[in-house]
C-alpha cells in the first residue's frame, strides 16, 4: 500500500534548506506530491519573486519530489481532498498550526497525519538558507 505525503511551500529561490526538508517529508512515505503556493496564498510574507510556474518547475525536477503541482487559489484543502494524502510534511517552521489543520482534516473527513520536518542545521558558514537572506545579499552586493 503506497504511502503518500504531501508537502507545501512558496519555494521562491530554492536552497539547502528545502532540500532538507523536502527529503525529510519524501522519507515520511512512499510518494512526495509537493504543493506549490500560488502568489495569492503568500500573504504572510513578501510576494515571490519567481512566478507560480517557475517555482512549480524547479521543484518537480528536485530528486525527492515525485510530482510538483499548483495549489488551488482559493481552498487550500481542495487538493488535500483530491489526493487525499497519508501524511501532510510541514515544514520546521511553517507558519500553520497542526492541530487547526488536524481540525480542518477531520471536518471534511480525510484522514491524515500532520507532521513536522525539522531545520536544516548549517553546513558551512556561509549557507544561505532562506529566501530572504538570499535576497538580501543580492542587494546588499547587487542593489
Ligand atoms: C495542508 C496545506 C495545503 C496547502 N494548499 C495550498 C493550495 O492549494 N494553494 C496554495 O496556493 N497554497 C497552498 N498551501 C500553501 C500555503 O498557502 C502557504 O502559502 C504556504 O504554506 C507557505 O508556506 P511557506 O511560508 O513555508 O512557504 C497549502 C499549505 C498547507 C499546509
Ligand atoms: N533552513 C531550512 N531548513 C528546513 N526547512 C526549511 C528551511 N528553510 C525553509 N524550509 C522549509 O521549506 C518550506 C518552504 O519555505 P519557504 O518557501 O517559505 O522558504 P523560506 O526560505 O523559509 O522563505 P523565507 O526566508 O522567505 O521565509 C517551508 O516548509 C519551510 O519550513
Amino acid at each position: 500500500m503506497t504511502r503518500t505525503v504531501v508537502a507545501q511551500g512558496t519555494f521562491d529561490i530554492v536552497h539547502p534548506g528545502h532540500v532538507h526538508y523536502l527529503r525529510e517529508a519524501a522519507a515520511m512515505g512512499d510518494h512526495l506530491t509537493v504543493i506549490v503556493a500560488r502568489k495569492s496564498n503568500v500573504d504572510h510574507k513578501e510576494t515571490p519573486i519567481c512566478s507560480s510556474a517557475q517555482r512549480r518547475t524547479v521543484i518537480d525536477a528536485l530528486e525527492p519530489v515525485d510530482e510538483a503541482i499548483l495549489g488551488h487559489e482559493e481552498d487550500i484543502f481542495a487538493p488535500i481532498e483530491e489526493l487525499d494524502p497519508d501524511v501532510i510534511a510541514l515544514g520546521h517552521d511553517q507558519h500553520h498550526d497542526d492541530a487547526a489543520i488536524e481540525a480542518e482534516l477531520e471536518r471534511r473527513g480525510i484522514e491524515c497525519t500532520v507532521e513536522r520536518a525539522s531545520p536544516r542545521e548549517p553546513a558551512a558558514e556561509a549557507e544561505l538558507l532562506s529566501t530572504r537572506l538570499i535576497i538580501d545579499r543580492i542587494l546588499e552586493q547587487r542593489g
